[in-house]
């Protein structure tokens, strides 16, 4: 399997991947045909802010399984189109919280001191004393917006450093806030309090622009820092409060178009201090999101839960091990289900009994979902099949109780039509054994596997042996057989396992006999 990598990550990230087996081709700074080309036999793409992952390379990259971000914003993966195609997209959200934060700080106090203009000053050999008179950032007010992990982060750094803290965000209790020593305001107080404002929001958008000509004339005399996404201050305005000197200064190090055009507003103007998106590079940061990208790839290829997975359900990894099996179970519950059935969908019912309903199970559920909708789509597996049932109107619930009648576990899949609906139910013996242990209510045996054939017939001397007959004058071999019966003489229902497919002649042949009621050939394959 092949992992693309068309941004500089760590070695350590590439070095884990080529460890796991993976076939490593890195291609930066590739765009359009090329990022296309390159893609189109990828199992794995990571990625950092550099690459346009769109809708394009989601239909080049046909076997591609994953895209995981080296980082956090994922402003640059069109993410609807993964996850129309069936492809998980991860980021690691922690690992590079603590260099973005200490990036900011670092913008802050260079912008209040002018550093980087007193440096180029120096450096030509000029001895501009005079000309920097600073600001201190002790007890000034700091307006943060977004106070998500980089924000709390920049939050406790500069309140052991003296400043008042209020901030806007509102997706956070004032709570969390208030154990941040922050008050939680809404904007327009947050701006008209701060003396630097400092953003961390993602790009949404909610979020474009969502610091323009009246918000920065909100914060007068201050400084505005940015260390995000680009967009989110508006470059145009920011550029012309500093230069009408409405704001004291600004230092950014995210911009709407990366890399900066020559002509971004921006680098004309003198108080305006700029990185070129530096706030993930440190040593520590890029070692970290590498390996934490890479795992999450190595994961996602060989099937295991994505932990940082933004587009599909996922399950702690230590409960992991207790909840793999099951996952393996429902799909096949839903396979077998939706062959039983010959209506439309339009519900899915997933039950969980006894000990697995203890556990996390959307990951569970979303592959009960794929097993029912596989043998009717194109594409689906757990990431898309929950917007495949949305998209097609088909309700899914979920029910779980404690309490198991007959096994430690048990989940059931019910699919339901109109006028129809088919449950059916598994448990795992020995822990990790799966079985098929009712059909429709009738309690079978089965070993889910390969070809199967379900027949319901009228509970009669002979069928039996008149299945074996036939299925035997059409080169058929049975592996295997469980039977249920209603009660004496009323219907009852037969699981065959079969070495091969049952040919439609065959079923014709068993359908044609009036004891049998219903015959259906079951693929579990693929
Ligand atoms: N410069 C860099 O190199 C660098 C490094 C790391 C992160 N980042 C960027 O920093 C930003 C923050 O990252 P994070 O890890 O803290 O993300 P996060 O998801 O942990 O936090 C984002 C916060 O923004 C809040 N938010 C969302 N919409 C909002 C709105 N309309 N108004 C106010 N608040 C809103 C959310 O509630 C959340 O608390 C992201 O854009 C990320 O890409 C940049
Ligand atoms: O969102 C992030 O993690 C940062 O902006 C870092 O981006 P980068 O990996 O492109 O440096």
């Amino acid at each position: 399997m092949k992992v693309l990598v068309t941004d500089p990550i760590a070695d350590a990230g590439l070095d884990r991947l080529r460890e796991s087996g993976y076939e490593v081709e890195t291609a930066y700074d590739v765009e359009g045909d090329a990022l296309l080309n390159a893609v189109a036999d990828a199992n794995g793409l990571i990625v950092r802010s550099g690459t346009d992952v769109n809708r394009d390379v989601f239909e080049a990259a046909s076997e591609l399984v994953i895209v995981g971000r080296a980082g956090i914003g994922v402003d640059n993966i069109d993410i609807e189109a993964a996850t129309e195609h069936g492809v998980i997209v991860a980021n690691a959200p922690e690992g590079n919280v603590r260099a973005a934060a200490e990036h900011t700080v670092a913008m802050a106090f260079a912008a209040a001191r002018s550093i980087p203009q007193a440096h180029v000053r120096l450096k030509n050999g000029e001895w501009a004393k005079g000309d920097y008179l600073g600001t201190e950032l002790n007890k000034k007010t700091l307006g943060i917006v977004g106070l998500g992990r980089v924000g709390q982060e920049v939050a406790k750094k500069l309140d052991s450093l003296g400043m008042e803290l209020v901030a806007y965000d509102p997706y956070i209790s004032e709570d969390l806030a208030r154990q941040l020593g922050a008050e939680l305001v809404e904007l327009d107080d947050c701006l008209d309090r701060a003396d630097f404002l400092t953003v961390h929001t993602p790009l949404t958008p909610e979020t474009e622009s969502l610091i323009s000509d009246e918000e920065l004339a909100q914060i007068e005399g201050g400084y505005v820092v940015n260390c995000a996404r680009g967009g989110v201050v508006d470059e145009d305005a920011l550029a012309r409060a500093v230069d009408d000197g409405i704001l004291a200064g600004a230092a950014i190090d995210v911009f709407a178009e990366e890399p900066i055009p020559e002509d971004n507003p921006l680098l004309d103007v003198d108080d305006v201090i700029v990185t070129p998106h530096l706030g993930a590079s440190t040593e520590a940061a890029q070692e970290n999101v590498a390996t934490s990208t890479a795992d999450q790839v190595v994961a996602a290829l060989k099937e295991e839960p994505v932990i940082n997975a933004l587009n599909a359900p996922s399950v702690e990894e230590s409960a992991f091990p207790r909840v793999r099996p099951y996952i393996e179970l429902a799909e096949t519950a839903g396979k077998i289900a939706t062959q039983l059935l010959d209506e439309r969908i339009e519900r899915i019912e997933v039950n969980y009994e006894g000990d697995i309903a203890e556990e996390e199970v959307d990951l569970v559920t979303a592959s009960a979902q794929k097993g029912v909708f596989q043998p009717l789509e194109w594409q689906v597996n757990a990431v898309n099949a929950p917007q495949i049932a949305e998209e097609r109107g088909v309700e899914v619930t979920e029910s779980k109780t404690r309490q198991a009648a007959d096994f430690q576990s048990l989940i059931g899949v019910t699919v339901e039509s109109a006028d129809e609906q088919i449950t059916v139910e598994g448990t795992l013996f020995a822990g990790d054994d799966p079985r098929i242990v009712r059909i429709d209510g009738y309690r079978v045996d089965a070993i889910p596997h390969g070809h199967m054939l379900a027949a319901r017939n009228h509970d009669k001397p002979g069928v039996i042996g008149f299945v074996g007959t036939v299925l035997g004058e059409h080169d058929i071999n049975i592996a295997g057989m469980f039977n249920a019966r209603e009660t004496d003489g009323g219907e009852a229902l037969s699981v065959y396992n079969l070495d091969d497919e049952l040919t439609d002649a065959a079923k014709r042949a068993l359908e044609a006999d009036e004891r049998m009621i219903e015959v259906r050939s079951i693929g579990l394959n693929g």
